[in-house]
């Protein structure tokens, strides 16, 4: 009997291989050590077994020549059980290999050693569930101090199995898989290897050209890396099912409905939800306690007092800046962040990338790249600059341009201070809907018509914790200051320079100049073009200045609810604001910055007039 020692570099196997045979073997700490294949014979039951050392691999690709060696010994059928030895205490990026081993329908024995490391690590590992999963056997070893190893003969000779875990592959793999194996009457096997273009079945290997050229014309990316990363995909589910933290085993019943797409699905969009809800309620409620305490102190008696026309636009100026920072941004920005940084602190944010990693992958990016996303719910710059994590230059590209269309706070400050109180929830809640679309759409056409290749990466999923509030309020604290010391200044300088603009008459002729356009195109009055233009400076300007303008926080007493929602919508969806077109420009280069800065524009008018011909057309609305 002829068994194969099979594993990633550096997890033990020359030294499980040694106390085997009893050949010393160079056993050293860092991977790649063994080079040749080296065999020895232990006696089972006096009958003779051959085991072999073979090199340290991460996978059977066959990148490297390593792999090229083993995977042809593999497919030569030399062995005929392989024991797999994993390391215990990394072990998503171990079942990697063991995930494609299985494939290859030879009977093997999983060896999960380093067991004194990973327990050391705080990690449990349900070995039971591992071998239910995978439907081999399944035995934890550690190899320095000759535990279990007793068992590796024994247990590989008398109970190795053929796997039966499939990855999940891509849809369209998967289809032409079957097509492989009904029109050619190969094994999955080989028709997963033809569609990467190994083997030597001629013709198999022709079909399977054709199917894959069509494959990877509609993903933009070589079959082998769809593959890579659906495998990568399957290791982090089961490492999920397999592996727990000490500390966190009672959240464990928890993380299961979380990770699954039922009900994680729901409960993800439920908790979304419910924080853009939060968000609405307690900010409006703030909002109108402010407003108006602001109006009965300060407004009120400005106007009654008679002052110098200048020296009263500049304190009316003044004032109506703060009432609009404190009063109308601040309430929704700070319950925003509060409560994002509670997502944040409990390790939802990695689960939630988890969740939607498949989703993604259509778009064109992986999973990882939905944390800039919903970073971007709270501001876009930083979101942009958490994109360098991200894998190929053709991801960065597409998240950058989808991250830009994320409502930050500040535009949910204009969608739920405008929409959300003056016109109504659902209304608001369908400005969000239309963006998702957007992005949605934006993503598809993203995907196919940029170049490039994407990246199969491991997602971490750290393990879940009850927030401590030290940490939730000083990380909300932090973002909370940076509006308090770079937004508050500016929106009072803006105020007052546009107050100034208003009192010498120049507003007036920006305003005639772009009437024709707002009000033919848009039907938003004149004076929400110059609210527009300082939206740009900050999203949430874009309502502070229509405020100012309008002269009253009372906005219905000056537009209707359609120019409202119109003003809303565009406002939101276009050109981003200038810090986050800096932030573009530094990151992904001024093509990015300009090619996202007219992209928006465009869909923002586009969006802006859809709206108001569509409320023409139907008059009852
Ligand atoms: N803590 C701990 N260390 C181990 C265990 N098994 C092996 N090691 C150590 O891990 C290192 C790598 O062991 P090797 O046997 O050389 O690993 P290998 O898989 O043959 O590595 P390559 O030949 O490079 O593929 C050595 O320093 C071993 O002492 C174990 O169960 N626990
Ligand atoms: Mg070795």
């Amino acid at each position: 009997m002829k068994i194969g020692l099979i594993g990633n570099p550096n997890v033990g196997k020359s030294l499980i291989f040694s106390h085997l045979t009893g050949i010393g073997v160079e056993v050293s700490n860092y991977p790649g050590t063994t080079v040749d294949i080296l065999s020895g014979t232990a006696c089972v039951k006096r009958l003779p077994v051959e085991i072999t050392d073979l090199p340290g691999i991460y996978s059977l690709d066959g990148v490297t020549d390593e792999e090229r060696l083993v995977r042809d010994m593999v497919l030569a059928g030399t062995f005929d059980v392989l024991v797999v030895v994993l390391d215990a205490a990394h072990l998503e990026r171990n079942l990697y290999l063991l995930l494609q081993v299985l494939e290859h329908q030879v009977p093997v024995l999983a060896v999960l050693n380093m067991a004194d490391e990973a327990e050391k690590n705080g990690l449990l590992i349900d070995t039971e569930a591992l071998s239910r999963l995978i439907g081999v056997p399944v035995l934890l070893t550690a190899a320095t101090i000759g535990k279990n190893i007793a068992e590796i003969i024994p247990l590989a000779s008398e109970h190795a199995a053929i796997g039966t875990y499939h990855v999940p592959y891509d849809r369209h793999i998967e289809a032409a898989v079957r097509t492989l194996m009904r029109v050619s009457g190969a094994s999955r096997v080989s028709s997963l290897l033809a569609l990467q273009g190994i083997g030597t079945d001629a013709s198999l290997l022709e079909s399977a050209k054709t199917i894959a050229e069509e494959i990877e014309e509609e993903h933009r990316m070589p079959v082998p890396v769809i593959l890579a990363g659906n495998r990568h995909h399957a290791a982090a589910e089961i490492r999920h099912q397999v592996v727990l933290h000490k500390s966190v085993k009672e959240m464990r019943g928890l993380d299961n409905w979380l990770l699954s797409p039922f009900p994680g699905i729901p409960i993800m969009i439920g908790i979304l939800l419910s924080m853009l809800l939060a968000v609405f309620f307690i900010g409006s409620y703030c909002e109108e306690l402010i407003v108006s305490a602001f109006d009965t102190w300060l407004i009120i008696p400005l106007q009654a007092a008679s002052l110098d026309p200048l020296i009263y636009e500049l304190l009316f100026s003044f004032i109506i800046a703060i009432q609009a920072g404190l009063g109308i941004a601040f309430p929704f920005v700070f319950t925003f962040y509060l409560l994002m940084s509670v997502v944040e602190d409990t390790g939802y944010m990695s689960r939630i990338a988890f969740l939607v990693d498949r989703v993604m992958h259509r778009f064109g990016l992986h999973g990882q790249a939905i944390i800039p996303m919903v970073l971007g719910l709270g501001c876009n710059v930083p979101a942009i600059m958490a994109i360098r994590q991200i894998g190929t230059k053709r991801e960065r590209h597409i998240a950058a341009f989808l991250i830009t269309m994320v409502p930050c706070s500040a535009r949910t400050v204009i969608i739920a201070g405008i929409v959300a109180v003056f016109v109504g929830l659902y209304a608001a809640l369908s400005i969000y809907l239309i963006i998702f679309v957007l992005i949605l759409l934006s993503g598809l056409v993203l995907s196919k018509v940029t170049s490039g290749t994407q990246l199969g990466m491991v997602l971490e999923v750290p393990p879940l914790r009850i927030p401590s509030p030290a940490m939730v309020l000083t990380r909300a604290w932090i973002h909370i200051r940076e509006f308090l010391v770079i937004a508050m200044p500016l929106l009072i300088v803006s105020s007052i320079f546009l107050g100034l603009l208003g009192f010498y008459g120049i507003l007036d002729i920006i305003e005639a100049v772009t009437a024709p356009f707002m009000t033919g195109v848009l039907g938003l009055p004149p004076f929400a073009s110059t609210a527009l233009l300082f939206g740009i400076l900050r999203k949430e300007m874009a309502f502070e200045t229509l405020v100012v303008l309008a002269g009253t926080a009372t906005l219905t007493d000056v537009m209707t609810k359609v120019q409202l929602f119109i003003f809303a919508l565009v406002s939101t969806l276009f050109i981003p604001c200038i810090s986050t077109i800096a932030v573009l420009y530094r990151e992904q280069g001024l093509k990015t910055a300009l090619q996202i800065s007219f992209y928006t524009v465009l869909l923002g008018f586009t969006a802006g007039a859809l709206v108001h011909w569509f409320t023409l057309m139907s008059p009852g609305l």
